[in-house]
């Protein structure tokens, strides 16, 4: 078996040993209520943060952006800055923590120490035991977001909300990073509603064991499509396609697929909807010829499934999982 293959296996128990582990010590960096907070990263690492933001603001805990690291221009005032990097080393994101303004409190959420971003960050979450030995990511990126999860629901659990708007009410009154209010997304419900580490574990181990949706040797393009936090997810599958099976592959927030790309769609394509897609966009994905694919797990689980998938592909097309093309573990510019 590859490395990857084997990291792919692993993910069920890496989830319920962060979960375990580190919830309370995460909820400390990631769940202080009222705090204005920007996720940075590259890659895998920066669509982890478009989830890790959407997760966050949904779950009222309050405004959180998350950026490409090469493209953060320290322009807004954030109260915390968290750089999700599983090497500790990628020259975009230690660049980006360079340039934020003191007073903020820089995180790295990372999965190995002693690496040039602990340098440049105050605090760390570290996911040792979610390290990997393959180049493509797998198992640190769910896991960080099961954690984060995990995290997110703890604190809607702990009746916090009138508390944090007490602090704001300090931090308005001192003028302080003035956050708005918590509250931004009350009218849509928090998408981790129903999250539990058990039951995401259980439908890990489910999208273990699945029949994969396609066989690989009738799909040579890919399309991703999420809503809210699984947009995210849809970018990083898409991927880990590109980077595994060296296969065209795309993703989008799910309604945008009209807007253009179902126009490359056709009977070699594979539209895959992660999260809570509109149904009627499979009948769109139908009419241009596509096979279309979704089901009933927890997104996360389905990314496992989608680098399953991935590794299928990689596999029918003569390729090495465990050496991607033109990739390396980080990128270190010099
Ligand atoms: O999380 P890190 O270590 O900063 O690395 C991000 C890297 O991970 C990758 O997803 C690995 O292939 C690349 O996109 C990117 O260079």
């Amino acid at each position: 078996m590859n490395a990857t293959s084997a990291e792919i296996a692993s993910q069920p128990d890496v989830w319920a040993r962060a979960a375990e582990e580190l919830t309370a010590s995460a909820a400390r960096e990631l769940a202080a209520p009222g705090e204005r907070m920007l996720i940075l990263g590259c890659g895998t690492s920066w669509f982890v943060a478009q989830s890790l933001a959407e997760l966050r603001e949904s779950a009222q805990l309050g405004e959180t952006d998350a950026v490409c690291a090469s493209e953060f221009r320290p322009r807004r005032r954030y109260d915390r800055v968290v750089a999700v990097t599983r090497s500790g080393t990628s020259t975009e994101v230690l660049e980006a923590l360079r340039q934020v303004p003191s007073g903020a409190h820089r995180v790295a959420i990372t999965a190995v120490e002693n690496e040039p971003v602990d340098d440049l960050t105050d605090t760390r979450i570290l996911l040792d035991f979610a390290d990997e030995r393959s180049v493509v990511q797998t198992r640190f990126p769910t896991t960080v977001l099961a954690l984060a999860r995990a995290t997110f629901q703890h604190a809607s659990e702990t009746p916090d909300l009138a508390q944090a708007q007490a602090a704001l009410s300090t931090a308005d009154s001192l003028n302080l990073a003035q956050p708005r209010d918590v509250r931004l997304n009350a009218a849509s419900p928090p998408q981790n509603a129903r999250f539990s580490p058990e039951s995401l574990v259980a439908d890990g181990l489910e999208a273990l064991t699945l029949t994969l949706p396609a066989d690989p040797a009738d799909i040579d393009h890919l399309v991703f499509l999420g809503t809210g936090w699984t947009v995210g997810l849809a970018h990083e599958a898409a991927l880990k396609v590109r980077e595994a099976a060296q296969a065209h592959s795309e993703s989008y927030p799910a309604m945008d697929f009209r807007h253009g790309p179902v126009a490359v769609a056709g009977p070699r394509s594979l539209v895959w909807s992660l999260g809570d897609v509109p149904p009627e966009l499979d009948d769109v994905a139908r009419g241009a010829g596509a096979t279309t694919y979704r089901n009933d797990l927890d997104p996360l689980a389905q990314l496992l499934l989608v680098q399953r998938f991935a590794l299928a592909l990689a596999a029918h097309r003569g390729l090495d999982p465990d050496n991607p093309r033109l990739l390396t573990r980080s990128v270190v510019l010099t």
